[in-house]
């Protein structure tokens, strides 16, 4: 029998990044291709990195934190190495490097345990070479890091543009609460009470949601098997809330999985069609429905061309799928995903589900748009197409979003940021717009 492999959890951090940097794979498909107990491995192709046999689910989640830190501080940690290399290595040499200088700068692992594991992470030519970097690294990187322009190190050129152009100076904060593993947020099923745990507890946040800090398992929290509870972030709870749905009305759900917002929907005792085009999100989109207890009629179609039956509905809640530079702090490996033209093609996405939903709407009928992206073009920009459709801004009031009047726009739309609330652990950025139907 084979030995085990050494350093599991880095071996994972080396696939992980490699996934994302490497071969442009989003870090949850990664992750759930890791091989854990219990789980076959999958079949891989040819010269990709091998995290090893399979992984305990301690290895794996330390894999995913070593992983998670150096994607969000890839470019300082790209800047410290910098100075101690004379030509590009090889790609799992490089992202060796990063993890080990991660360790030793970022998660305070002992130097001689991060220089080590590193240099074994690297086919045996380059393993001088790391040594001799991380090396100097230990020694001179904790000030090398301290001198950096970090954030504007961390943020792709493109996306720290866009911002600073939608946000002006604001793009600052934004970028630094990037750094922050968010904390884990959840909505409550209506009469149940926020679960004991965490090492803190939960603090019960001014719109509603209870947040327990970064590192809480949910899983783990008394009561989520009985389903009294679903993790959702504290913006994202805002959309469903702010679209009022009432007990018996028809309310249909765009884009529903995995089905948060169809949660919320179905807790006001309306009637809910939950719409998704992809097959495997749907069943998650019914499990989690099992798992609270909570009914809802699920239509596994594309919104575009679903003709609902020629059902009209009371209100329409379009969550609708897009660029998701509002999840960052979720999803550190988003800016290393997407590329500018994914903007403008989100964004037409976007105003065709705006049409569709449009289409679908009674009379005197209200949809809420959704979109968790900081980017205009997928936010404040579909105010002027919803227009055209027939849709009348209805404003948001500030007093609908307790302690988030900040986030309320001129125009009456909601904007939230990662850097809102930032001393309570801040929150996802979403575009929410509310319309009525003339
Ligand atoms: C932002 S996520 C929705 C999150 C969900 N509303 C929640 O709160 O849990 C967008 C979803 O839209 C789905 N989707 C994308 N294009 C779609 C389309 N044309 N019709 C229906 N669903 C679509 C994606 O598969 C994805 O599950």
């Amino acid at each position: 029998m084979a030995n085990p492999p050494q350093n599991p959890a880095r071996r994972a951090a080396a696939a992980l990044l490699e996934a994302v940097l490497v071969r442009h794979r989003p870090l949850e498909e990664a992750l759930d291709a890791l091989p854990t107990d219990g789980k076959p491995h999958r079949v891989r192709g040819k010269g990709e990195a091998r995290p090893g046999a399979a992984l305990s689910p301690r290895d794996k989640a330390a894999g995913h934190r070593i992983a998670a830190a150096v994607l969000r501080r890839a470019g300082s940690l790209d800047a410290v190495l910098e100075p101690f290399l004379r030509r590009e290595p090889p790609p799992p040499v490089r992202n060796a490097l990063r993890i080990g200088a991660a360790e030793l700068l970022l998660l305070g692992t002992p130097p001689h345990a991060a220089v080590g594991s590193a240099v074994d992470l690297v086919p045996k030519p380059f393993a001088g070479l790391v040594n001799a970097v991380l090396r100097r690294v230990a020694e001179a990187g904790p000030a090398a890091l301290e001198g950096l322009d970090a954030e504007r190190l961390d943020t792709p050129g493109w996306l720290w543009s866009a911002w600073h152009a939608a946000y002006g100076p604001a793009v600052r904060a934004i970028v630094a609460a990037h750094r922050q593993e968010a904390p884990l947020d959840l909505s409550l099923k209506p009469g149940a009470a926020a679960p004991e745990g965490g090492p803190e507890g939960g603090e019960m946040l001014p719109t509603g949601t209870v947040r327990y800090p970064a590192g809480t398992r949910v899983t783990e929290l008394a009561g989520f098997a009985e389903g009294d509870f679903w993790v959702q972030d504290a913006a994202a709870a805002l959309p469903a809330r702010l679209l009022g749905a009432r007990a018996g009305e028809r309310v249909a759900d765009l884009c529903a999985a995995p089905g948060g917002k169809t949660a919320q929907l179905a807790a006001t005792g309306a009637q809910v069609t939950a719409v998704e085009r992809d097959p495997k999100r749907a069943a998650r989109l019914e499990e989690n429905l099992a798992r609270l207890r909570l009914p809802a009629e699920l239509v596994v179609a594309d919104a575009t061309q679903w003709d609902a039956g020629g059902a009209v509905f009371d209100a329409i809640l379009l969550d609708a799928p897009c660029t998701a530079t509002g999840t960052i702090r979720r999803h550190p490996d988003v800016p290393w995903l997407k590329r500018p033209k994914d903007v403008p093609s989100a964004a037409e996405l976007q105003r065709a589900l705006l049409a569709a939903a449009a289409r679908r709407l009674a009379p005197g009928g209200r949809l809420v748009l959704a979109t968790c992206s900081l980017q205009a073009e997928e936010g404040e920009a579909h105010l002027a197409a919803a227009a055209a459709l027939g849709l009348a801004l209805d404003p948001v009031r500030p007093e609908e979003v307790p302690g988030l009047a900040e986030a309320v726009t001129p125009a009456g739309a909601l904007r939230t940021r990662p850097d809102l609330w930032a001393e309570r652990g801040g929150m996802d950025g979403f575009f929410v717009a509310r319309f009525r139907k003339a």
